[in-house]
């Protein structure tokens, strides 16, 4: 018998700090290769749920799955990126990145040669032995996102990546982001506010209620693989944010 094998499923999480309800009832999957957004309202458990399925918080209730297998309480099975992700300031940024790797077993050696082989599709090329503040947002966030990858190239989690940029940057590095996306493959799940940058991106999106939250709608976003700036001219694109609109109500 063919059985699908997620990537990531959450099967009806719950969980309450105290008596602060968080997570009613969440259950989600993420395939192999997919982009997928999670949506809701500031402080609703988004970052708790990917706690949750990093390992780094035990759930009420429910399970979690990664790749089929058990992942509750389980660390080093996801790659995840912080709201704020902050590299070493006193590491160049060459080291910053190969830090996961050397976490895993690599020597520095290797592991810098095999992390400079992405600085250029990362546009980081030049910047190698660059410190940190010496680089713009945007470049830190590549950087940082470098270093999330290398951690796991197989499974992200991504909260709010691009939160803390500047409009015209985070446009950018949603283009720079859909060719990365379409050139390694990664299966992601990436927490945002943002209704436009969940459907300039995914293929997939959950939008979950208030705390305590559950997923108030799943919705397939059916726009062209390629997408640029005139995507959202698209009457799909129209439709599709309307109906987010009136699930966040
Ligand atoms: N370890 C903790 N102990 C107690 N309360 C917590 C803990 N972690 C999170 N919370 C609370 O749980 C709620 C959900 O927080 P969480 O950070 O998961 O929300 P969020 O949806 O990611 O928020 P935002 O979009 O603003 O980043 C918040 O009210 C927060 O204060």
């Amino acid at each position: 018998m063919w059985v699908n094998l997620y990537k990531v499923e959450v099967r009806n999480v719950h969980k309450d700090f105290g008596s602060l309800k968080t997570i009613k009832d969440i259950s989600l999957t993420l395939n192999e290769g997919e982009f997928v957004a999670i949506l809701g309202p500031s402080g609703c458990g988004k970052s708790t749920l990917f706690n949750i399925i990093a390992g780094l918080t035990g759930p009420d209730a429910g399970e979690v799955l990664v790749n089929g297998k058990d992942a509750v309480g389980k660390t080093g099975l996801v790659s995840y990126m912080h709201q704020k992700d902050l590299l070493l300031p006193w590491k160049n940024i060459l080291d910053n990145v190969s830090l996961p790797l050397v976490l895993k077993g690599s020597s520095w050696q290797e592991a810098r040669k095999k992390a400079e082989g992405y600085f250029e599709t990362f546009g980081l090329k030049g910047f190698e032995r660059h410190y940190p503040r010496q680089l713009s947002g945007g470049m830190r966030q590549r950087a940082a996102l470098l270093r999330t990858y290398l951690f796991s190239n197989d499974i992200m989690l991504l909260d709010e990546p691009f939160g803390g940029l500047d409009a015209i940057t985070r446009r950018k590095m949603h283009l720079w982001l859909m060719d990365i996306v379409k050139t390694y493959r990664p299966s992601v799940l990436f927490i945002t506010h943002d209704i436009d940058e969940a459907l300039f991106l995914s293929d997939r999106i959950y939008v979950l209620s208030e705390r305590p939250s559950f997923v108030k709608a799943e919705l397939k976003v059916e726009l062209p693989d390629k997408r640029t700036e005139k995507t959202m001219l698209v009457p799909e694109y129209a439709r599709l944010k309307e109906k987010i609109l009136e699930t966040l109500g």
